[in-house]
């Protein structure tokens, strides 16, 4: 439970107290103030109130609800008026500085607030979420989803016949992305401002071991000085220097939100999880993709059932695998590009999405300075900790490589804030489940079946199709399959594997389960609410058991 503080403005339920004020002027709650004395008080703040909305006008005037221009309520001013006094002994302006406010800079800022620190987050962005809420997650997975709506609509006879569909541009198609960027951003804005975090925007780099250079703007810098620092400046596109990313038919998956025509052919290059996310979402366009792969097998540490199952599907939409190979040079001209693979083959598309890898933003912090040098790949190196070869500097999120995940980087975060102020129950992130949205998603937790058998575990499998579930034959899931991986013996529950749509959601019924230490007999002991998705583990279980002797 965070520590309440004076001045802190939430009540326990996390709503804003000085809102509650504010409805009360507009009628909207019951006024049960019993006397004079606080009738009055309830004046004064009202009053307060008022002052700070015009306030935060001012200073956020493009916090307007898209959608009913109404003004997004902030509290601004808590941030410049707050008097917090530093916890540590120390000679500096903030107990600890935060460089990057993508989901890793966050938590950690958060964690550290509640502990009674003073922080500053620093980012370049003018809002804050990070690259995950402006061209990571949050956009693909938006993406993803007014895509899959138009899947629907096609295969519905109703909407086939009546719409006339054509191939659209990637960036109409990004509408929905793009309000959902904007209540991230003012979700996690108020974030900061409820938790008196300040946020700096510009660059920051390394000065000395203690002292921050801030590019505010160009050619406008300022120092500032820390104690300790948590370093969560994320990851960016790796970009090969035989690619001229400033050609309009060469992407990454940044440039690729801002493609604003139709294309009725592209090459991926990448079989990773972008590069696989993306053949989901422009198959559902309408375009040809040509997916390159320079390993034998897709998402090859996966379960090899889901990873041929999603090969499966892929080729039946109009993904054209190609494995093993490997780029020689991009041709580009006005209106295509030409791959040549060293293998000879040349293919030839309107556009092409290079999604093979990514780089730490590591580049700019002037490292040096305070002894510290990042990877080939522009990562750092942390212990179980989450801190550096410095002491006083942590890392966290994308930065220090694995998993490179939004939901591990918040509680990498997190954790490396609960490390630095000696929280005594903090632990490093060690378990990550997969979640892959493809159409239709992949999910998993524990080992896969080729783990278990290089390791000499006697295991059995328990399978449940979708398509022989009520819930999935009601809302029209033909394919999709639930795994579950346990030991013949003591029926410890080892792995879970699950294709189909919803998987990112249903894996986590299982990973609680397995976390408790339940056993495979928990599905069967236990009635689930029917018809529902959920009932494959159950389906799964007795599939299993009976392969028991
Ligand atoms: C297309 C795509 C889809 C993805 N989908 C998923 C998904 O579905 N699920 C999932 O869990 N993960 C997904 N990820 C991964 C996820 O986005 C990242 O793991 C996550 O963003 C990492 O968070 P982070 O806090 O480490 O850094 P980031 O989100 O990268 O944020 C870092 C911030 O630091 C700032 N910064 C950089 N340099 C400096 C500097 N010198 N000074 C100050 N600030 C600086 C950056 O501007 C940025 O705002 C996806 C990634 C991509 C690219
Ligand atoms: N749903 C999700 O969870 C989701 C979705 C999209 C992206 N992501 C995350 O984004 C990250 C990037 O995914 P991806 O598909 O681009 O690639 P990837 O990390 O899967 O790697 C693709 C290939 O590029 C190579 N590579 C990686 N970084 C490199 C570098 N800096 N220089 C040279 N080669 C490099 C890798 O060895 C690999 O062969 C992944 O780590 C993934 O976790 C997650």
């Amino acid at each position: 439970m965070a520590n309440k503080r004076k001045g802190d403005t939430t009540n326990d339920t996390g709503m804003d107290t000085k809102t509650e004020v504010s409805n009360k002027d507009s009628g909207s709650a019951p006024n049960t103030a019993p006397n004079d004395t606080q009738d009055k008080s309830t004046q004064e703040k009202i009053e307060q109130t008022h002052e700070q909305v015009t306030d935060d006008i001012m200073h956020h005037p493009a916090l307007v609800s898209p959608l009913d221009d109404k003004r997004i309520e902030i509290k601004s001013n808590l941030t410049r008026d707050s008097q917090r006094l530093k916890a540590d002994d120390h000679p500096y302006e903030y107990d600890v500085v935060v460089l990057g406010a993508g989901p890793a800079g966050e938590a950690a800022a958060m964690k550290l607030s509640k502990s009674g620190k003073k922080v500053a987050v620093i980012d370049p962005r003018e809002q804050v979420g990070g690259n995950c809420t402006h061209v990571g997650t949050i956009p693909s997975k938006a993406l993803r989803q007014s895509v899959f709506n138009l899947i629907n609509y096609r295969r519905d006879p109703m909407f086939t016949q009546a719409m006339d569909y054509h191939q659209v541009p990637l960036n109409k198609v990004l509408a929905n992305a793009r309000h959902v960027i904007r209540r991230q951003v003012n979700t996690h804005t108020r974030f900061y401002e409820r938790n008196q975090v300040e946020v700096i925007h510009g660059w920051a780099s390394f000065v000395d071991a203690h002292t921050l250079r801030i590019e505010l703007d160009d050619n406008v810098f300022e120092e500032l000085t820390f104690n300790k620092a948590i370093i969560t400046v994320g990851s960016r596109p790796y970009r090969p220097e035989i690619l001229d990313f400033d050609h309009p038919r060469v992407f990454d998956s940044d440039k690729i939100l801002q493609m604003d025509y139709a294309v009725k052919k592209i090459i991926i290059y990448g079989a990773g999880v972008i590069g696989c996310e993306y053949a989901s979402i422009f198959t559902g366009l309408g375009y040809k993709v040509d997916l390159i792969n320079n390993k034998d097998q897709l998402l090859s540490y996966l379960d090899s059932e889901i990873s041929d199952a999603i090969a499966h599907d892929f080729r039946q939409f109009g993904v054209l695998i190609r494995s093993n190979e490997e780029i020689d040079h991009l041709e580009t001209h006005d209106d295509y590009v030409i791959l040549h693979l060293k293998s000879g083959k040349k293919i030839k598309s309107d556009a092409i999405l290079w999604s093979n890898g990514r780089s730490g933003n590591t580049e700019g912090l002037n490292l040096e300075a305070v002894g510290l040098k990042a990877n080939s790949r522009g990562q750092l190196k942390v212990d179980d900790t989450y801190r550096t070869d410095v002491e006083h500097i942590y890392a966290a999120g994308d930065v220090i490589g694995w998993p490179s995940l939004a939901s591990a980087a918040y509680d990498q975060g997190r954790c490396a804030a609960a490390f630095m102020v000696g929280d005594r129950d903090a632990e490093p992130v060690s378990s990550v489940p997969t979640g892959i949205y493809t159409i239709p998603e992949i999910s998993s937790i524990g080992k896969t079946e080729q783990e278990l058998t290089d390791e000499q575990v006697p295991y059995e499998v328990g399978q449940a199709f979708f398509k022989h579930l009520a819930r999935a034959q009601i809302i029209g899931e033909r394919s999709g399959v639930l795994k579950i991986l346990f030991h013949r013996e003591t029926l410890e529950i080892l792995g879970i594997h699950c294709y189909g749509n919803h998987a990112s959601e249903i894996i986590h019924i299982g990973q609680v389960v397995m976390k408790c230490n339940n056993t495979l007999e928990y599905f069967v002991n236990t009635t689930f609410n029917y018809p529902t998705m959920a009932e494959a583990y159950r389906v799964a279980a007795l599939n299993g058991l009976n392969r028991i002797f």
